[in-house]
């Protein structure tokens, strides 16, 4: 379901171009769960842009769901975010005109897959179901949190891409957050590569990768 092959980018130094990954190669399979850890620098965030169709590798190959990804334009790019590839943002992108339902419901009528039952279930595991009419400035950095995972999962994305996903809760809500994430990940039968700091989250993850210094070691 995602064969990322020989990945390669680099950002522009003074110097001349800095590299960041260097032939970074991982399969994942419908249905399973990956933690990515390593240290600050190491490249996770900008793997996980490659991943999620918002940036192109400079080398390598990334398929997803069958598609070669690094054979697309921005356009297809774009079809890849909407209809494969879910992403909880570490700075979670919710959007501040919209209240907690309806940022909940957006991607997935983006992707024309909306299911108001699916996205009324999401909202009440989530601990969100009184807030729903209040807007993302009103909430709380967890509460927010958790809109971003409960929009992420409402469109059913094949694959579900999070980065630092419980970050900014404490230690107790950010394991019922995650083991939750594990729950809804597997009964949509989607594959989860999540980033992270944290020994606990990749402990939980199914099997897990570590970047130094932008290759797996
Ligand atoms: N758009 C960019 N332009 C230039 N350099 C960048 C850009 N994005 C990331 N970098 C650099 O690439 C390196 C890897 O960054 P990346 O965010 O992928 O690391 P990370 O492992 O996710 O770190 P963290 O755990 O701190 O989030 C860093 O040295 C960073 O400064």
């Amino acid at each position: 379901m995602l064969d990322v092959r020989d990945v390669s980018k680099s950002y522009p130094g003074a110097e001349g171009p800095v590299p960041v990954l260097q032939g970074v190669s991982l399969t994942l399979a419908r249905g399973e769960t990956l933690a990515l850890t390593g240290e600050s620098g190491s490249g996770k965030s900008t793997l996980l842009h490659l991943i999620g169709g918002l940036d192109a590798p400079d080398a390598g190959w990334i398929t997803l769901a069958g598609e070669e990804l690094t054979a697309m334009d921005d356009r297809g790019r774009a079809r890849m975010r909407r209809d494969v590839v879910g992403v909880v943002f570490q700075q979670f992108n919710l959007i501040p005109s919209l209240n907690v339902g309806a940022n909940i419901a957006f991607q997935a009528r983006m992707a024309g897959r909306h299911d108001a039952a699916w996205c009324d279930a999401l909202a009440s595991r989530m601990g969100l179901a009184a807030h729903l009419g209040k807007y993302p400035e009103q909430l709380s950095g967890g509460q927010q949190q958790r809109v971003a995972i409960a929009r992420t999962l409402a469109a059913r994305p094949t694959l579900v891409l999070a980065d630092e996903p419980t970050g900014n809760l404490d230690e107790t809500s950010a394991h019922g957050v995650l083991e939750l994430m594990l729950e809804l990940v597997a009964e949509t039968g989607a594959a989860l590569l999540v980033v992270t700091h944290s020994e606990r989250i990749a402990a939980a993850m199914g099997r897990r990768l570590h970047l130094e210094r932008g290759r797996i070691a």
